[in-house]
């Protein structure tokens, strides 16, 4: 095969003209690391080869591990092989051509469930295809999606409530809103009931028909939805047991003495049979070469499709709006320009904070209740510590009441991010792999509009608490007293990304406090910094929470704050410069508590956003 392939690389130009991309692929090897300590490896594919060509729905399937997934990653550019080739239209496939000519829909694919299927195709069709088309081809390309994969009458329905199969419809027409000729799914059907299975893949069936290159993989596709696949790729541990059409896997089995039971589905009895007899077929396939079965595809027609897998439910998907990838030239006015994405990060930015805003707008339960408990705990709080500030007796405790607001406001807002933005993970995995917009877009705009409901909680609570136990009524000490819980907020909230971006909800969870709660040790409060070992002392210069103490303190008792009322015989902090002065504050500064609260929240972000991007290349 390799003679036949050129070596040139794919040219930009070459892809541009050409609306049918032909994938084949060369002795693909992969392998993992198997056991750290071991320092063993594992080989989960050995030396495949294949062809999967436009216009044609080819199935990779096989048992559960035989290494179907791994492939589909390979061959949609999302993991690298070990060793081995990849080619399109017989030419080296160049790998950043090629992710914009393709889409890869993942097996766990999930989509904004607090938007319609109107608004995430109208948000998709912004991202993916900017302003390079003009708004009205946006709404016609919309309208034929929506119709022709029969979703009109859940248009306005929001996708938390579609059905699995009008999810994943939904899912595949977000994709299709570019126009990719070449599309990879990833188990399309798992979970769906077999007639939106049947419906599903008649679907896919369609798409291949209109030129498109489609391949899936499946654990093992009933009898059912055989009629409507092209070409069949199996995989037994990691090597090809067949590559043929359907018709043709009966005769392939039959010359090498393997009887196909009557009435039984060929592909279970392929899967039955695949482990005892695997070296035989995969020397018969010449693991994916042996071409020979692949001549009767087919390409039978739609309606006798329909008759034969019982198609009678399925008749609202239906492409007869949606134009071929040959007649579109959406996705020739795409691969025109020369940025791998369509918008500009600006546009990405704006659009995925509307995104994220309308979400919430969508879903005000969360904020509502933030806000909510927020203002709950500053009544109880301002209950607790009523009209102290004032009076020099009480100073003690309006400094334990300082403390327990920066804990409270950090806590909040590092779990509230830290619990949520884990579960948005697969969404971007996918809308990034398939290039709707960068990282970075992603990560500034999650920011942005998580900014508007902390900064509205903190000071919630800061305007509660402050009135409540009597402190200073002078506007630059309260602007102060706010602006500092507001930065600690902030901080805790990157922290939250961080921890987000890092684990799952479950190991975030569990993990988050490990990661906050030694910022409360060398915040200044338990143990003082002029107290500490001289070598540990940079710890506390690292923590937000010192600043941020000292930041609410000196906005309450610095800044010449005049002596304080003692309703007591004697009170030891009647004058606020004593209390900084057994606090190790007196050469503190307000501006520089703010310089480092930002600096410190600034590293946090990068750190955060090193991490996401760092996860969303791998598959962790
Ligand atoms: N990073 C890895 N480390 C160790 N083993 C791995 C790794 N990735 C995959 N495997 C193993 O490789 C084999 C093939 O995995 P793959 O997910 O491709 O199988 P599959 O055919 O798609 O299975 P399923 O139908 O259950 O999804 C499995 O045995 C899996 O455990």
């Amino acid at each position: 095969m390799a003679s036949e392939h050129s070596e040139s690389q794919e040219t930009n130009s070459t892809s541009l003209v050409e609306d049918s991309l032909n994938i084949s692929f060369e002795d693909i090897n992969y392998t993992v690391r198997h056991g750290v300590l071991a320092g063993g490896r594992k080989t989960i594919l050995h030396d495949l080869c294949g062809t999967f060509n436009a216009g044609e729905l080819t199935v990779i399937m096989g048992q559960s591990g035989a290494g179907k997934s791994t492939l589909m990653d390979i061959l949609a550019g999302y993991s690298k092989p070990t060793s081995g080739s990849i080619y399109v239209n017989g030419r080296v496939r160049n790998e950043k051509m090629f992710r914009r000519r393709s889409c890869y829909i993942l097996q766990d694919d999930q989509v904004q469930n607090m938007l319609t299927i109107q608004e995430s195709l109208h948000i998709a069709a912004d991202l993916k295809l900017g302003n390079h088309i003009s708004g009205q081809q946006k709404k016609q390309r919309i309208e034929e999606i929506i119709t022709s994969l029969g979703l009109t009458r859940a248009r306005r329905t929001r996708a938390g409530n579609l059905s699995g199969g009008q999810k994943k419809r939904l899912a595949i027409g977000l994709e299709l809103i570019s126009d990719p000729p070449v599309m990879f799914l990833d188990e399309p059907t798992s979970g769906l009931d077999s007639s939106i299975s049947k419906q599903i893949v008649y679907l896919l069936h369609l798409l291949a028909r209109q030129g498109r290159t489609v391949v899936v993989t499946m654990h093992q596709p009933s009898a059912g939805l055989l009629y409507m696949v092209d070409r069949i790729y199996a995989v037994a541990a990691g090597r090809c047991a067949y590559v043929g059409s359907v018709t043709q896997l009966l005769p392939y089995l039959e010359r090498m003495n393997l009887m196909c039971p009557p009435y039984h589905n060929p592909v279970d009895f392929l899967i039955e049979i695949c482990v005892e007899n695997a070296s035989g077929l995969v020397e018969s396939s010449n693991n994916g070469r042996n071409n020979n079965w692949c001549t009767n595809i087919s390409h039978e027609t739609d309606s006798s499709i329909i008759e034969k897998s019982n198609l009678s439910n399925c008749e609202e998907v239906c492409l007869t709006t949606l134009p071929t990838p040959k007649e579109d030239p959406t996705s020739k006015i795409l691969l025109a320009l020369k940025s791998t994405y369509s918008t500009s990060f600006c546009k990405q930015f704006t659009t995925l904070t509307r995104r994220s805003l309308l979400s919430m707008w969508r879903d005000p339960a969360f904020t509502i209740m933030s806000t909510g408990i927020h203002c709950a705990m500053a009544l109880f709080i301002g209950t607790l510590f009523y009209n102290i500030g004032s009076d020099a007796k009480y100073v003690r405790d309006n400094y334990n009441f300082l403390y327990f607001s920066l804990m409270f406001l950090m806590f909040t807002a590092f779990s509230s991010v830290s619990i949520n933005f884990p579960e948005e993970i697969p969404v971007i995995r996918r809308e990034h792999f398939n290039r709707w917009y960068t990282a970075g877009a992603y990560y500034t705009s999650t920011v942005v509009s998580a900014l508007p409901k902390q900064t509205v909680c903190t000071l919630s609570y800061a305007f509660i608490v402050y009135w409540l136990t009597g402190q200073p009524g002078e506007i630059n000490r309260f602007a102060s007293f706010c602006l500092i819980l507001l930065l600690v907020s902030y901080v805790a909230l990157c922290k939250g990304l961080l921890i987000g971006s890092l684990f799952n909800v479950k190991n975030g969870v569990i993990f988050g406090p490990f990661f906050i709660m030694p910022f409360t040790i060398f915040s200044g409060f338990f143990l003082r910094y002029t107290d500490a070992p001289f070598f540990i002392r940079w710890l506390f210069n690292a923590s937000f929470l010192k600043h941020g103490l000292v930041g609410v303190v000196l906005s309450i008792f610095g800044m010449n704050r005049p002596n304080l009322v003692c309703s007591d015989m004697y009170c030891h902090y009647s004058y606020p410069i004593q209390f900084l002065q057994d606090n190790g504050m007196v050469g503190e500064k307000f501006s520089l508590a703010i310089v480092a609260l930002i600096s410190i929240g600034l590293i946090v972000s990068v750190l955060a956003f090193v991490i996401l991007k760092i996860r969303l290349k791998s598959k962790w």
